[in-house]
């Protein structure tokens, strides 16, 4: 079964646009974004036209690439203090002479729509998330959409960062499923993963997953973004021969992320719901 991330966006899309008809409400989302880089500019517009489409207004601030820190946190601090801003999203990464860790600090955490702040990291271990990174986040909502058993499940994440592979484990530890992390330092790094009823990668090589990484029926979810060698968007799953083998797997493109910019506007209206004290999701 191929869990088909852009058919769920976009009836999620769908779905949040009614809603926030409903609600009366404006939501609005700023992107900072600071340098040139094209992938991110990509994928900042991406973010823009998902919102133009659910009814959330958005403004894009673009910063030089030689922006400090200090330049950097003032411009958080006015969205902060902006009551007509419901989220912000810095777009990451950051260059070198920028200190990640103080400007993820610096959004409030009510704005904080990515769930990066240590705040909603720390609310989403401790079962109690408000808001969550939204790539796995987006990966909770296709495992549901499909109706994918969590619980009791053997879930392994390959990769430990911040945005995914820390957040996916919490997030499927919330579910009930026996969470495993492993990464670079992992030993039999192959007999883990296909110990797995979950699979998640998040790895960033292309090719990582061959299929015999993998359990006959798994569930396997690819996060990566990389290119082939013919310029390609690929993920890191070996995906003709994993699909064989696998239960249900997410392609690239067309997987893992749209989902991570459906749940960033479901977040967004969220914040903006929580502002007006109305219902919280
Ligand atoms: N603060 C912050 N928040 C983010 O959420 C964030 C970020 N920084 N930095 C970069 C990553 C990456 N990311 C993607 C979003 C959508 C697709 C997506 O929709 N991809 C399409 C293909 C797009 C294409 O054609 O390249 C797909 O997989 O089908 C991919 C990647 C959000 N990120």
């Amino acid at each position: 079964m191929i869990l088909d991330g852009k058919k769920v966006s976009e009836k999620r899309l769908e779905i949040l646009k009614e809603r926030i008809e409903e609600s009366g409400l404006y939501p609005r989302l700023a992107t900072i974004i600071v340098g040139e880089d094209p992938g991110s500019q990509l994928y900042v517009r991406m973010k823009h036209r998902a919102c133009e489409r659910v009814g959330i207004g958005s403004i894009g601030i673009e910063l030089p690439e030689d922006t400090t820190t200090e330049r950097l946190l003032e411009t958080v601090a006015r969205l902060n203090n902006d009551p007509d801003i419901n989220g912000i999203l810095v777009q990451l990464p950051l260059p070198k002479q920028i200190d990640t860790t103080r400007v993820i600090e610096a959004v409030s955490p009510e704005k904080d729509v990515d769930g990066f702040h240590p705040y909603n990291l720390g609310r989403l271990l401790a079962g109690t998330p408000v808001y969550a990174p939204c790539t796995p986040k987006g990966i909770m909502t296709i495992l549901a959409e499909y109706g994918i058993e969590i619980a009791g499940k053997r879930a392994v994440v390959v990769g430990r960062s911040i945005d995914v592979g820390r957040p996916m484990a919490a997030l499927l530890l919330n579910a009930d499923a026996t969470v495993t992390i492993c990464h670079s330092k992992t030993q039999n790094l192959a007999d883990e993963m296909r110990s797995a009823d979950i699979l998640v990668s998040a790895v960033g090589k292309a090719g990582f997953v061959r299929a015999d990484m993998v359990k006959e029926g798994a569930t396997v979810i690819d996060v990566g973004i990389n290119y082939n060698e013919n310029g390609k968007l690929c993920g890191d799953v070996d995906f003709e021969a994993v699909r064989e083998r696998a239960g249900a797997i997410t392609p690239v493109p067309g997987g893992v992320g749209p989902m991570t910019i459906a749940t960033l506007m479901e977040q967004t209206f969220k914040a903006a719901e929580r502002k007006a004290c109305i219902s919280v999701l």
